[in-house]
């Protein structure tokens, strides 16, 4: 079943069109994959899911409900959360301060609450402490607790793994797999190792278009395709 649907997706950000074509459907479950270059315009479909932009012409379905250009507060409402590329996290508030803020009216759900201890130890042990002081895999499981802190349907998270440590991006992948079993999640990621060992289904997008959408499997499977789409080849020649 689809739990969201973009439709033909245009966005400009002041005069400059940024979006011109976004369509893609993301079904109910599991960890959905958008990938591009940089400068693609993921964020800015993210953003513009979440109201934070308005596209015109095109049409933002959540669960066959129109939410175009509804405000970001109201999108919330309806079950989506944004954890954005800079986590939004308040560095001089302590982590159980950051997470208080997250909640719908200041009261932790316990068992929520135990859930989120589970998949991040860190944080219950870091309780106390001021968020801008933990680390930056510690700050990133700190963002995603509050996205995951009150019931959510549907999570966006913006390139989550950037700058983390392998051992933290493997940890992070556990996490995600946990919450996707309750949880759809729309990821967004440049690191592809952790992207497909993840995503079921996937997009492409590429100068504000989609360029291609498919299963993780068959784009896995499909190593020109990759190479025309993300010129992933380079990057790992760059990396040798
Ligand atoms: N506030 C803004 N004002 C003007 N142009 C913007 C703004 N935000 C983004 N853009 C432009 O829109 C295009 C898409 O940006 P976007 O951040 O959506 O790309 P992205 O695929 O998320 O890239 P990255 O992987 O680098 O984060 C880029 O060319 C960017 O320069």
């Amino acid at each position: 079943m689809t739990l969201l649907s973009l439709q033909n997706m245009q966005t400009k950000i002041e005069q400059y069109s940024v979006l011109h074509d976004v369509s893609f459907d993301v079904p109910e479950g599991g960890v959905f994959v958008l990938l591009g270059r940089n400068g693609a315009g993921k964020t800015t479909t993210l953003r513009s899911i979440m109201g934070l932009w308005k596209p015109n012409p095109g049409s933002v379905t959540f669960r066959d409900q129109d939410i175009t250009g509804l405000h970001a507060s109201d999108i919330a409402k309806r079950g989506i959360a944004f954890v954005p590329e800079n986590m939004g996290i308040f560095g001089g508030l302590t982590v159980a301060e950051n997470m208080i803020l997250a909640t719908a009216n200041g009261k932790f759900d316990q068992t929520r609450l135990e859930r989120i201890y589970t998949l991040f130890p860190a944080l219950k042990k870091f309780w106390d402490k001021q968020a801008g002081t933990l680390s930056g895999g510690q700050k990133q499981m700190l963002a995603v607790s509050r996205a995951i802190i009150e019931p959510r349907e549907l999570i966006l998270i913006d390139e989550p793994t950037k700058g983390l440590a392998p051992a933290i991006v493997n940890a992070m992948a556990e996490a995600f797999r946990e919450i996707s079993a309750n949880t759809t999640i729309l990821l967004v990621e440049q690191n592809f190792e952790f992207a497909r060992s993840l995503g079921r289904d996937m997009a492409v997008i590429d100068d504000g278009r989609v360029v291609h959408r498919g299963t993780m499997a068959d784009f896995v499977a499909d190593k020109p395709l990759q190479d025309r789409l993300l010129s992933l080849s380079m990057f790992e020649e760059e990396a040798e």
